[in-house]
């Protein structure tokens, strides 16, 4: 549900490997051959990815349970970051940073609770759906949720905003704003040279839209700022929500 981290290296990986069930194994995921973790279990990811889609890319994360189940101990109240943006808009960049300065996230839903959705505007729909109905639930349970998606459409993103207040739950649309030039010179999973080369269809930006928002709660122009100043603003604006107790 919540995007954070895109890297893949080893040493990230191999804390990965402790933070959640499904998470375990990113080690393996990151040298394609283990299907064992260290600790002896297996791998339960390594068929959720063999069977995906090669351009949507598994994103390990940086918590391991203990830093999340503190981070649950500490004063805050439950709410949603739904971050929208460009693909290599850095959405999963700051996610990852934000998620290792003590907020909630999780991850990846791509494989899991929407394998089988493509990028058809109603499987993004059906995916953005999916994962506000979720992200509220876990907001509402006390976690502060960041989900991290494209989340192209104005439509899904209101829809997303519905079902948060219709549970009451606090709900605010960041938007990691960069012009396409930027994003399509980052390029970190290479995907937008192959939708150049026309060997991915309807990828947004290129040859599907991507809906900026018109008032989004926070914008994180990440051309311009660090992470550690996008993640600086965001967890200044939590404070300033009530959301974060200071
Ligand atoms: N056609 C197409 N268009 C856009 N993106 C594509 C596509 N195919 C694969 N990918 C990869 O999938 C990631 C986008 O998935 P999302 O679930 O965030 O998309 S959406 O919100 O449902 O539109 C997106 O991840 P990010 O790069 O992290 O944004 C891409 O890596
Ligand atoms: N200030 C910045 N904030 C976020 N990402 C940045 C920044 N500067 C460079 N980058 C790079 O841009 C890329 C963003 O990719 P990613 O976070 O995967 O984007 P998204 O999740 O939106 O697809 C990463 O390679 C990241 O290292």
């Amino acid at each position: 549900m919540f995007k954070t981290v895109a890297t893949k290296s080893g040493s990230v990986a191999a804390r990965a490997e402790n933070i959640l069930g499904r998470r375990v194994g990113a080690m393996s995921m990151s040298t394609g051959v283990k299907d064992e973790t260290q600790s002896g279990h297996k791998d339960v990811t390594t068929n959720i990815k063999s069977s995906h889609n090669e351009n949507v890319i598994w994103s390990d994360a940086l918590l391991t349970r203990e830093e999340r189940q503190n981070y649950l101990k500490s004063k805050h109240v439950g709410a949603t970051l739904w971050v929208t943006g460009l693909s290599g808009s850095g959405k999963s960049t700051v996610g990852a940073a934000l998620e290792h300065k003590l907020l909630e996230a999780g991850d990846n839903i791509r494989f899991g609770l929407n394998a089988g959705l493509g990028f058809s505007a109603e499987d993004r729909e059906e995916n953005l759906r999916r994962i506000g109905e979720v992200a509220a639930l876990f907001a509402d349970s006390g976690v502060i949720a960041i989900t991290s998606f494209i989340s192209p459409y104005k439509r899904s993103r209101e829809k997303a905003r519905e079902i948060h207040e219709r549970m009451g739950v606090p709900f605010f649309e960041v938007f990691a704003d960069v012009p396409l030039e930027v994003a399509e010179s980052r390029d970190p999973k290479g995907l937008y040279k192959k939708a150049r080369a026309g060997e991915i269809k309807n990828f947004t930006g290129i040859d599907d839209p991507y809906e900026a928002p018109d008032a989004p709660e926070l914008v994180l122009p990440t051309h311009q700022l660090s992470v550690e100043e996008s993640c600086e603003k965001t967890i200044a604006f939590l404070k300033e929500k009530g959301i974060i107790k200071a």
